[in-house]
Parts: structure tokens; sequence; C-alpha cells
């Protein structure tokens, strides 16, 4: 682990999340084939590998995005793009999460994004996650927050039920992703995202996952266990780094 000190006074979260992205970018090469998250964290990644490029720091960087927001921010920086069918091995992705436990175990997509993050974060060879310290957690869940699961529209009220009661003993309520007005949130996908709270650890993330997956209306859900390679942390007092 290794840490770094800022000498500065008391620092936003915006400006906590934009300092673990630019020492993510540290781990940017030229040629790399870069898989780019989603959210407010990795934005400001997203940017400065936009910058880099243009002013010829970095070259023939080859980025593969995870939603359709961070697809439009690469392109109005023109950074060059393709997809997994054409390039299935990544060199390296940076994205944010949402929470980290102590082993570098995730909960992603409350932006609405964890099924393409999933497939393109699972196909590199260096994943490293960039967070301020608010998202670090004992256990995944303990932030009281949103696990996601993206489920099918169809019956998704049947799949939120069957999900509820497979965490009943850790007390889960699982609720549908809304928009402002209150209609559905649609991921890029199509699908709807079923947010799952809980009010006791689930325990085995492991098992959890399995379960999640044999429900047939589950597309996918939130949980990255043992996926994160390196997790930077932005704190009031330094940066850590944490590798697998
Ligand atoms: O998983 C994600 C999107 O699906 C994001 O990485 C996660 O929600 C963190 O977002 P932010 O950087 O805005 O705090």
């Amino acid at each position: 682990m290794e840490a770094g000190f800022f000498s500065s006074s008391i620092l936003t979260q915006d400006e906590l999340k934009k300092i673990a992205a630019y020492k993510a970018v540290e781990h940017v090469e030229s040629g790399m084939i870069l898989g780019l998250g989603s959210g407010s964290t990795v934005k400001h990644a997203v940017d400065r590998i936009g910058e880099l490029l243009q002013l010829g720091k970095l070259h023939n960087i080859i980025g593969i995005t995870t939603s359709q927001n961070t697809h439009q921010q690469a392109v109005s920086l023109g950074i060059p793009l393709s997809d997994l069918d054409d390039h299935p091995v990544l060199d390296l992705a940076i994205d944010g999460a949402d929470e980290v436990d102590p082993h570098l175990n995730l909960v992603k997509g409350r932006c609405g994004s964890l099924l393409r993050e999933k497939m393109v974060e699972g196909a590199c060879k260096k994943f490293v996650v960039i967070v301020d310290e608010s998202k670090l957690v004992d256990y995944l869940g303990g932030s009281g927050l949103a696990m996601p699961v993206e489920v099918v529209p169809f019956c998704w009220k049947f799949t939120a039920k069957m999900l509820q009661d497979l965490f009943r003993n850790s007390g889960c309520v699982a609720k549908l992703k809304c928009g402002e007005s209150g209609e559905p949130f649609v991921t890029d996908n199509g699908n709807y995202i079923v947010d799952m709270y809980f009010k006791k650890d689930i325990g085995d993330l492991r098992a959890a996952s399995e379960a999640i997956l044999r429900l047939a209306g589950v597309v996918e859900h939130g949980m990255f266990l043992d996926m994160a390679t390196t997790v930077i942390v932005a704190r009031e007092l330094g940066i850590t780094v944490k590798n697998k």
C-alpha cells in the first residue's frame, strides 16, 4: 500500500475524485486499449486522457466505453474508440465505484451502467478503481445505499420480489430505480434497475452472486467480486493506493 499527502485545506468531494482520477491516468501508456468507465469520478480521468492526447503526451490509445455518456464524452475529446468485438482483451480499465470493501470487492452501477462495465472490466488485464474515501465500507451493502441489479422489464415486480425474498434474512428491500419524474430508469441496454437495500451483512458474496444470477429475470448485478487489481482512494489527508 502506498500513501501520498496533500498540503491543502479542505477539499470538496469532486476535488478528491479528480485527484484519484489523475493518479489513475498515470497508469495509462501510449498504445493501450483502455476501458473507460462511467460516472462523475471517471469523467475526470477521461478528460485527462483527452488532454494528454491533445498535448501529444499519449499516442495510439483506443478507448472502449461502458455507457452512452462516456461514449459521448470520449467522442467530444477526440479519443479513438472501438469495442469488445474488435478488441476482446484490454490493457487497462479505469472506473469509479459506489462501495469498496477491505478485499477490494466493489458495488458498482448506481449510475446504471453495471452490465457494460462488467463486460469491459472483466476483459481487462488491469482494473484500476478510483474513489474518494466516502466509498469505503466494511462489507458490501454496508453503506445502506443501493446495490443495483439490472433486470428485464418483463414482470420486473416479480423479479424484484424474488430478489427481496432471496435476502430476507438481511432485511432486504428491493425498489425499482426511477428517474426524476417517477418513470422507470432505462439502462443503455433497454433494461430496468432494481435497487436492493440491506439492513445487515449479506455474508458469502460468491453465494449471493450466484443466487442472484440464477433468477431468470436478472441480467447482471452490481457486485464486482475479485475484479479490481488496484484501488486508488483520495482522502482528505492524501492518496492511498491498494493493490491486489
Ligand atoms: O458504477 C458506476 C456507474 O455505473 C460508477 O462508477 C459509480 O456509480 C460511481 O459513480 P461516481 O464516480 O459518480 O461516484
